[in-house]
């Protein structure tokens, strides 16, 4: 072995990082690694290759290093079992209870942050009241193209951002208030479920209508909902309407694991004094809640103006990189899968069968 490649060896070593580095080539005095990060998350992998440049730059400045880094797929074993919907692994659906609270930015910015992870994303925004996410994906006026599947016609999700997407809003007019039935809105997002070429997903986030009516009822009965995400402020008319929406999703009849809370609005800083917050809607009150009801809470989100110029702007917050605001979506993204994955570990094994169908979410396990 060349002593290149064994001071290659030695550094990797004292990183401790010798069992992520799959391939290592010496030619002259070019050093390539390929390097499996165990993390999918964006900034462990720059972590990780900021700090092999600097280590390498003071231990071998004579090398030039060439990274390349990639993400540990999941293994096989966590394939779904028995899923309903062929191709899509989790079902996640983004409740809120109280209209406005930021049910909609949370679940654009959740969707970026899982594709940004490297999953495979859809998003369905089944707010019948008012669906936004054209709007906040820059696809407004755009329509699904229709697409033969094994001679079947099926719809194609506009993709936008890396992230499928279908939208009541490209099938109603959005000048018009879409005033439909329970039954009616159901059956017509069972279709945009079914009846839809989403190819193979890991998530399929379905952003809600705000409430618990029956439209929610029949929804959450027809379609293979893998866990539900409750977002509020921290207000109390906000919070006495998330935990009616963690009730539902507990009733016996539909039995939806709660993923966990997230908070939104949590508090303002001005940019001129990023140390002040102010809790303009109450304090911790989402977090407490969580609590209460011994529910994972998954962080909050201040109220930023970027974060509401980046949605109307048809570009949500969460692509930025590395900025306070994407890395916290980040952050409570993340929480959301460590939340679906401890929720196989902990239900009882009545549950487990229906709960390992959960499948898809290891790769956030640090
Ligand atoms: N953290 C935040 N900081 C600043 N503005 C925000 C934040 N979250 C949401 N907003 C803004 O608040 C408004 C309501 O958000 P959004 O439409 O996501 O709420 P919603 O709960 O989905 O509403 P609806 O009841 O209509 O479904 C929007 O203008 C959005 O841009």
């Amino acid at each position: 072995m060349s002593s290149l490649k064994n001071r290659v060896r030695e550094i990797l070593e004292e990183l401790g990082i010798e069992n992520w580095v799959k391939n290592t080539q010496v030619m002259g005095d070019e050093v390539i690694l390929d390097v499996v990060s165990p993390s999918p998350a964006m900034h462990e992998r720059k972590r990780l290759e900021q700090a092999l440049k600097v280590t390498f730059s003071e231990q071998l400045p004579e090398a030039k290093l060439k990274l390349n880094i990639t993400v540990e797929t999941p293994p096989e074993k966590q394939e779904i079992k028995g899923n309903e919907i062929p191709g899509v692994k989790n079902i996640i659906a983004i409740a809120s209870g109280k209209g406005g609270v930021g049910k909609s930015t949370v679940s654009a910015n959740m969707a970026i942050s899982l594709q940004k992870m490297g999953f495979k994303v859809g998003l369905l925004d089944a707010d019948i009241y008012g669906p936004s996410m054209p709007t906040m994906f820059d696809v407004v006026g755009e329509q699904p193209m229709s697409v033969n599947v094994g001679g079947k016609s099926k719809m194609k999700p506009v993709e936008s951002y890396g992230v499928k997407l279908l939208s009541i809003g490209f099938f109603a007019n959005t000048d018009q208030a879409v005033v439909w039935r329970g039954p009616m809105a159901a059956k017509a997002l069972n279709q945009m479920i079914r009846d839809a070429h989403w190819g193979e997903l890991d998530f399929l986030l379905v952003d809600l209508p705000p409430g618990t009516g029956d439209i929610h009822l029949s929804i959450v009965q027809q379609v293979p909902i893998t866990g539900a995400v409750i977002v509020s402020t921290p207000q109390t008319i906000a919070l006495v309407d998330a935990r009616k929406g963690v009730g539902m999703f507990q009733m016996e009849a539909i039995n939806v694991p709660v993923l966990g809370i997230i908070e939104n609005m949590a508090y303002f800083s001005p940019a001129e004094l990023p140390e002040n917050k102010y809790y303009l809607f109450g304090q911790n009150g989402a977090k407490n809640l969580a609590e209460d009801l011994g529910v994972p809470f998954l962080g909050e989100v201040p109220i930023v103006q970027s974060i509401r110029e980046a949605a109307d702007a048809g570009r949500p917050a969460a692509l930025q990189d590395n900025t306070p605001v994407s890395n916290n979506y980040e952050t409570i993204t993340q929480n959301m899968i460590v939340s679906l994955v401890e929720r196989n570990d902990t239900l009882p094994p009545t549950e487990a069968v229906r709960i390992t169908t959960m499948a898809g979410c290891s790769p956030a396990k640090k």
